[in-house]
């Protein structure tokens, strides 16, 4: 069973526009809504390759029912726990003369209190368990405590379940000190981690993901947008291409990877497939309109495209 949590889930608004830039007016010629937010894109993704979830975490207001909808429609299974605020709104600027440029501007989010966390905890306990992956991703409201994966991922790895995170700064570091199964930064996500600038040779991304194996993460995929992955875990490295694609909106690309390994592991298929799996997904989440899926079909064709390079032992 994949448990997918979603703190700050979100309305993807994408405007499509041409010639972005600040300080002007643009005419939008393409609005698109989606159900989106970090966990929610995975619980839709893992849905697109054929795979079952459970989509939790906290919904607010108006906006919080229509994204209850949105996954009532796609038959995804559910159980959000209610907040007083309102679910936020992101907006996506697709500049759609430069292919794949987006602007994005996503809320805070509403506030959660300590209440609605423990409400929270006692869901996810209810679906702990050995064969529980869960997968907690993306911001949390301002109002609560940046340890909050950390907190949630001991507690659930003491009832043998797997889990996945995939965060940035204070919670991501507070995250690995829990020691989760699976962690994907991106490459400027864990150079940020180390202080570093994100321009760092490939040895020194490298070297960077060993370091956090040696925190006690299993396994770790450094996302590197069009030039594909590395992926570390303590017995080998490996990285792969990145796939050409069409690129409309890179939106929901890394959700889409994170996605697809899950779903790889929770399937049982052998890991070097998962990562090209998870590739594969990325790149055709990046040909989707909005915040969206790719189709199983594209995902399979672009598979075949999906190299695998040893890099250690
Ligand atoms: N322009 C692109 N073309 C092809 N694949 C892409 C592109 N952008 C992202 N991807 C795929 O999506 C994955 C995640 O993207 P990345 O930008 O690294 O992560 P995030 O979305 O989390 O910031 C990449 O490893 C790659 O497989
Ligand atoms: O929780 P955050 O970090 O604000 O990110 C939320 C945004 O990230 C997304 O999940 C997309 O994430 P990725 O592009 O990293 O896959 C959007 O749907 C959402 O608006």
């Amino acid at each position: 069973m994949i448990v997918t949590v979603t703190m700050n889930p979100a309305i993807d608004k994408t405007l499509d526009v041409e010639n972005f830039t600040g300080g002007t007016i643009h005419r939008v010629t393409k609005v698109i809504q989606d159900a989106g937010g970090k966990g929610i894109n995975v619980s839709k993704t893992i849905h697109a390759l054929g795979g079952e979830t459970i989509a939790t975490g906290f919904l607010g207001g108006s906006s919080g029912r229509m994204i209850e909808h949105a996954l009532d429609e796609l038959h995804i299974e559910h159980q959000f726990v209610y907040i007083e605020g309102e679910t936020r709104t992101n907006v996506k600027v697709v500049d759609t003369t430069k292919k794949g440029f987006v602007t994005e501007f996503n809320e805070p989010g509403p506030t959660v209190t300590q209440r609605d966390i423990q409400t929270l905890t006692e869901t996810l306990e209810l679906y702990a368990g050995p064969s529980t992956i869960f997968v907690f991703s993306g911001s949390v409201p301002a109002s609560v405590d940046k340890d909050v994966y950390g907190f949630l991922t001991r507690k659930l790895r003491k009832r043998q379940s797997t889990v996945f995170v995939d965060a940035a700064g204070q919670l991501l570091e507070e995250a690995i000190k829990a020691k989760p199964f699976l962690i994907k930064p991106n490459a400027y996500e864990i150079t940020r981690h180390f202080n570093l600038s994100e321009d760092v040779s490939e040895e020194t991304l490298i070297d960077l993901g060993k370091e956090l194996l040696a925190k006690g993460v299993n396994t770790i995929v450094i996302s590197r947008g069009q030039e594909g992955a590395i992926f570390l875990d303590h017995q080998r490295a490996f990285k792969t291409n990145g796939i050409q694609v069409q690129a409309h909106s890179t939106v929901g690309s890394g959700d889409a990877m994170l996605a697809a390994l899950a779903y790889g592991l929770d399937a049982d298929i052998p890991y070097e497939d998962c990562a090209r799996l998870a590739i594969a997904t990325s790149a055709g989440a990046c040909t989707t309109l909005g915040t969206k899926p790719p189709a199983r079909e594209l995902v399979d064709e672009l598979v075949k495209d999906v190299l695998i390079y040893p890099l250690w032992p």
